[in-house]
């Protein structure tokens, strides 16, 4: 990767256009092409520092040499009604000498204005000319904090979608709202995809002690099977469809909308029906009402919500109808916390940025290519999903905001399962495997389930990973427990480097007393703005998505050349022999369709 990034001056300060308090320029934070990351003086110190002292670090020995480490590398964040999160960053290949330059880092990068700017509304998305303001959907005191667009404040429009989704939910949930042959909703069915189905998708999960009595599910994947598998368990007459799609023009959700629509209209025959069980969840007014759901029925946000930031805005309604109106506004206070918290506290007490340069320690320094998301909580089993497309569609990119190639690696590959089942597959390769994975470990302390001694399992089996992680098993610890086996000799010297665990494998351990919808909402926030820090270090875009675009475009030609009858010859000779695989093995007439 080379790079060509010039080193640019900073240009002198011009008033900022939003209401801020001056450091924050729109032009500086999104558009203005910063200098070379690899060519900072302070990512020199950290390489150096790295070399000398980074790379030989011992966890167990900073352990050993500091009894006050957890202290020190430890954060409590005090919520005013659900217990504290305690953030421990302390089982790190880090010191305070690193840590100081990993902030001193995000200062050179401008973060402290970077960070304001997006808070304010300035176009911090500058490949596509948008604000990104998903915090503003969360603005929990929009008196206080008018956010301006283009010269006009939106809190107000903000808040008017949150009613009508209140008054619906509430609707629906009470049996008020009835389906189109007067019967109450039973079920919901969300029909999206990406961002329009994983938030939802994962809070909904997160949160089913919460559960309203309104069953809901959720279509996303274009496979006919995923739509024919719901379509199996619901009823039309009880049945709430909700289109969730931000541009309304998504392949995947419109065909699942149309099949959906097709089966619904097949019982109930006439198009005023559509009224009482569709609606919308979308941008873009003209599309929802040609696909024939009526503008009373839309719930409406704007281009200033990314997809996989938008589960705070009307995309949230299934999440509405799944808990209430009440929780996920205890979702938004939540993240309204973390907000605060990001906004205002010092870098070395804020949360998202130190999860931030812990991660460009690990992937930039040390060549980590992952990081493992891992909750301790069967409800939080699609939290890793959640974050796979919230930050790999973040900050997978590699060019700088002055169009030239990055030199240094970027977004980190997302991945985890929640514990123990991933104990029992892949954290062999995490324990003794030859990547270094950093992890973050999450965990609520009291369980919503509270059968036998499940709860202290579980949490017994959270510490003792992290723990076995940081200081593995040395070799005279090995043999002593081999020797203990009273083995012979000869086969405990062919055991020992089997038995032997390095350690030394990183860790961040953050725990809340409960998963709540306050909780949840906190940590969503916090996982969110540590993607910003990132994008703003690595001089990125985090907010637009070009990169999904050229599968959208290809398989747009090779639909209908499935279709024809003609040999498909415009392709690369892989291509055109799957292509031609495929018709010959399609199905014929009167065949296919497994009852
Ligand atoms: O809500 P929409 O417009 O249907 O988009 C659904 C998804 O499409 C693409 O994969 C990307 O743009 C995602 O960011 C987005 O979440």
């Amino acid at each position: 990767m080379a790079n060509n990034d010039p080193a640019i001056k900073p240009k002198a300060k011009k008033p900022c256009l939003i209401t801020c308090t001056g450091r924050c320029n729109p032009h500086r934070a999104g558009m203005e092409p910063r200098a070379c990351l690899t060519g900072e003086p302070t990512w020199k110190k950290l390489l150096e520092y790295h070399q000398k002292k980074g790379s030989k670090f011992h966890i167990r020995d900073l352990f050993e040499k500091d009894a006050c480490r957890f202290s020190k590398y430890s954060l409590k964040l005090i919520t005013p009604n659900d217990g504290d999160i305690l953030i421990d960053y302390s089982k790190n290949r880090i010191d305070e000498e690193g840590l100081k330059l990993l902030f001193q880092l995000c200062k050179d990068r401008n973060f402290i204005s970077a960070r304001e700017c997006l808070f304010k509304g300035a176009k911090v998305n500058f490949t596509e000319g948008r604000q990104v303001l998903h915090t503003a959907l969360r603005n929990r005191e929009p008196e206080k904090n008018p956010i301006m667009v283009d010269g006009k404040d939106v809190m107000p429009e903000v808040y008017s979608v949150l009613n009508h989704m209140k008054e619906f939910s509430d609707q629906v949930i009470s049996g008020e709202w009835k389906g189109y042959s007067g019967k109450e909703i039973t079920d919901v069915v969300n029909i999206g995809i990406g961002g329009s189905d994983l938030g939802p998708l994962m809070v909904t999960e997160a949160l089913k002690p919460y559960a309203s009595r309104l069953k809901c599910h959720f279509v996303s994947n274009i496979d006919g099977t995923h739509i024919a598998e719901v379509l199996k368990k619901v009823q039309p007459e009880t049945t709430l469809f909700i289109i969730a799609s931000k541009t309304f023009t998504t392949q995947e959700t419109i065909t699942n909308a149309t099949t959906a629509k097709d089966w619904f209209m097949k019982s109930a025959g006439n198009q005023e029906a559509i009224a009482k069980n569709f609606v919308a969840l979308s941008t873009n007014k003209q599309k929802v009402t040609e696909f024939g759901i009526d503008e009373a029925n839309m719930f409406g946000f704007w281009d200033w919500v990314g997809g996989r930031y938008s589960l705070w805005s009307a995309i949230g309604l299934s999440i509405c109808l799944a808990v209430g109106f009440n929780n996920f506004e205890k979702l938004l206070e939540g993240a309204y916390f973390m907000d605060q918290h990001f906004l205002n506290e010092p870098l070395e007490k804020n949360a998202p940025v130190i999860l931030a340069c812990l991660g460009i320690w690990y992937l930039n320094f040390f060549g980590a290519e992952t990081h493992a998301l891992l909750p301790y909580d069967q409800y939080l089993h699609r939290f890793a999903a959640y974050f796979q497309q919230g930050d790999m569609e973040s900050n997978g990119k590699h060019i700088t905001k002055a169009g030239n190639p990055v030199n240094y690696h970027t977004g980190p590959i997302v991945w985890g399962e929640p514990g123990t089942n991933g104990q029992h597959a892949f954290y062999q390769l995490i324990h003794q495997g030859t990547r270094l994975v950093p992890a973050d470990f999450l965990m609520p302390v009291q369980t919503h389930n509270p059968l036998g001694n499940h709860h202290q399992l579980l949490l017994a089996n959270y510490l003792a990973q992290t723990e076995a992680l940081m200081k593995g098993k040395t070799e005279e610890e090995a043999k002593k427990e081999l020797e203990a086996t009273k083995m012979r000799p000869d086969e405990l010297k062919r055991l020992l480097p089997h038995k032997t665990f390095e350690g030394n494998r990183p860790t961040n351990s953050i725990l809340v007393k409960k998963i709540t919808p306050f909780t949840l909402g906190a940590l969503i926030a916090m996982y969110e703005h540590k993607i910003f820090v990132q994008g703003i270090i690595w001089d990125i875009n985090s907010y637009d998505q070009y990169g999904v675009e050229l599968g959208k475009q290809l398989a747009k030609v090779i639909e209908p050349e499935l279709a024809n009858e003609d040999e498909i010859t415009s392709h690369d000779s892989s291509t055109n022999a799957l292509i031609s695989y495929i018709k010959e093995n399609l199905a014929k007439p009167g065949e296919g369709g497994d009852k």
